[in-house]
């Protein structure tokens, strides 16, 4: 059963339509990151997944629960961090976690201990005291301190330092090792490289792709730079169909590979290849494409 779906999911705000008929599909298990540039509507779905809006049309489904009929069951499998993490300024971190922890029926304070520690967050400082970061990794503490079925976190390193940052995304690691689902949405590729399986991009409020990272990577084009020790062999190497571009450089070959490399190689390696350097595929160009392909709504 998919841990997230949606059919159709439209969202208007008077005039203004923040989501175009979304239909999105997450399986559970694997870490799903949901991106788009700002005002793309993914704090929009995220709202609306965890039954803090109603859809203007269409539906969505956590586990199988209709986010608007079933909303409570669908809340409680769910550890959501909104985007402005707010919470009472009084408390501290401490109390609020353990006020949280009772309202869902007894969360393990051992859990919550465990994770402020791991984030560096002090539990005896007043929310109100706390840096945006520190209030942010409260947010994240509450969000995974019951272990739910499914992490739902809009922008969840946001304001985080790098060392909280790693910490986090590790601990996103541990959550799908553990069988849980993350949907988490970000504008930031570098991030969501790091830590999905799968992406959705949006765009507009419309749904571009929803791929496997390895799969959209093994579409993305790779620069590779091959040196030979004699005259390079121009000729073949522009001739293998996967090949994009070919520079040449003295007795270096710059190139652009679309696809699996391969043919390449087998063409480099009877001419002395004396080292062959491949570059990661680059996730942003991917990215860039989408969005440049595509045309504004009226
Ligand atoms: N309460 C609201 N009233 C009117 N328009 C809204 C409201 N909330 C969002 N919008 C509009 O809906 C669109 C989608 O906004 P949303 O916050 O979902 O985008 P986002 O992808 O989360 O952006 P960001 O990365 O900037 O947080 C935007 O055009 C935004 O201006």
């Amino acid at each position: 059963m998919d841990a997230i779906r949606t059919w159709g999911l439209t969202k208007n705000y008077g005039r203004r339509t923040a989501l175009r008929g979304i239909d999105l599909s997450v399986p559970a298990g694997p870490v799903c990151g949901y991106l788009g540039p700002n005002g793309a509507g993914k704090t929009t779905t995220i709202r609306l997944l965890v039954g803090l809006l109603r859809p203007t049309s269409g539906a969505a489904a956590v586990f199988g629960h209709d986010t608007v009929r079933d909303r409570e069951r669908a809340q409680r499998l769910v550890g959501y961090l909104p985007g402005e993490f707010v919470a009472y300024p009084d408390l501290t971190a401490g109390r609020y976690l353990e006020h949280l922890g009772r309202l869902r029926g007894g969360a393990d304070p051992s859990a919550v201990a465990r994770l402020a520690e791991r984030l560096d967050l002090d539990l005896t400082a007043r929310i109100g005291t706390l840096s945006h970061g520190n209030r942010q990794k409260v947010g994240i503490v509450q969000a995974f301190a019951h272990d739910p079925p499914l992490l739902i976190l809009d922008e969840p390193t946001a304001g985080l330092d790098p060392i909280a940052q790693r910490e986090f995304l590790a601990m996103v690691r541990e959550a799908r090792d553990r069988g849980r689902t993350v949907f988490l949405s970000s504008h930031v590729l570098s991030e969501v490289e790091a830590v999905a399986d799968r992406v959705a991009m949006l765009s507009q409020g419309r749904l571009l792709v929803t791929e496997a990272v390895d799969k959209l990577k093994s579409r993305a084009q790779r620069r590779i730079d091959l040196i030979f020790d004699t005259d390079p062999p121009e000729e073949p190497l522009r001739a293998v169909p996967e090949v994009r571009s070919c520079t040449v450089a003295g007795r270096a070959v710059h190139l652009m590979v679309e696809g699996s490399t391969a043919r390449l190689l087998q063409v480099a390696a009877p001419h002395r290849v004396v080292s062959v350097v491949t570059h990661e595929p680059d996730l942003e160009e991917i990215f860039v494409n989408y969005y440049s392909r595509e045309v504004p709504q009226p």
